[in-house]
């Protein structure tokens, strides 16, 4: 049968302008030569790999990534390497970092916020149906399509979660209780993700900001939260915020309940999602 997919090689593709540069290696616009196909390619050093012994997050990355579909999660369409770097070839997002657009407008509308975490809800809702826990979820992992749409990249930190679904395992009757109680539970890293980049979406930053790293550690523990008068927010958002970031996991609002919150449904627009 041998291998079906096309083995790609840099003869393949037109380089383009550097889009950005990750921690691991730069990313560039590029053009599969034959059909003119609008690709990013993203270059890895097979020295950093080896210097920051990033082997299995890396191929965790590609086999995660490869195996997603959801229109708000960026595809990884193949991959490639040569004797120095690794390449891998990932959907173009034209609109660029969602970091940008917060930044240059300082914060975003409800509108755009809500439609922004509906498009995480449900890409996430699609990761956790099938193990998968993204866990690094970040402005700057976000990028937006031509359309404005929502694109989650860089799966480098997700793992494919150890505790199956209770519905997808084998018997339960040898579990100590604490395994049983974390099982569902270690998804929701992600729901709490998501009232972070609520917050920031609405205020500009996000909301355990501090000056000193250990600070910050001291506010996420104590759920030291408030919320600034200024801009102006609606109960409704604020609302859902706080059911998000709670302590205690199992307590945390489910996806489910994310979607049909009063503020989402009010305020996320449909075609946006
Ligand atoms: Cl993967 C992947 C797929 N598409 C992209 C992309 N796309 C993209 C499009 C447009 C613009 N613009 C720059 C301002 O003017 C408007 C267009 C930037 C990035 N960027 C990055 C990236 C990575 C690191 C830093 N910064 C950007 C990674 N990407």
């Amino acid at each position: 049968a041998g291998n079906t997919e096309k083995q790609w090689s840099l003869a393949d593709f037109e380089i383009g302008r550097p889009l950005g540069k990750g921690k691991f290696g730069r990313v560039y616009l590029a053009r599969e030569a034959k059909s003119k196909y609008i690709v990013a390619l993203k270059v890895i050093f097979k020295e950093q790999i080896e210097k920051y012994k990033i082997h299995h997050q890396l191929r965790r990355e590609m086999e995660i990534q490869t195996s997603l579909r959801h229109p708000n999660i960026l595809r990884l369409f193949g991959w490639f390497h040569d004797n120095e770097r690794i390449f891998l070839i990932l959907e173009y997002a034209h609109g660029g970092e969602l970091y940008g657009v917060l930044k240059q407008n300082g914060h975003l509308t409800e509108q755009q916020a809500a439609t922004y975490i509906a498009s995480l809800s449900q890409a996430l809702a699609y990761c956790h149906g099938k193990c998968v826990i993204h866990r690094d979820i970040k402005p700057e992992n976000l990028l937006l399509d031509h359309e404005g749409r929502l694109k989650i990249a860089d799966f480098g930190w997700s793992v494919q979660s150890s505790n199956k679904r209770k519905t997808m395992c084998g018997t339960l009757d040898y579990l100590a209780p604490e395994m049983v109680e974390n099982r569902d539970h270690d998804y929701a890293v992600d729901n709490w993700t998501l009232g972070i980049l609520c917050y920031e979406f609405l205020y500009g930053n996000p909301p355990f900001e501090a000056e000193s790293q250990k600070d910050t550690f001291k506010r996420i523990l104590k759920i030291d939260l408030s919320f600034p008068l200024t801009p102006n927010v609606s109960e409704e958002a604020k609302n859902l915020i706080s059911q998000l970031l709670v302590k205690d996991p199992s307590k945390r609002l489910s996806i489910e309940k994310i979607m049909q919150h009063p503020w989402i449904v009010k305020n996320a627009d449909p075609k946006g999602v």
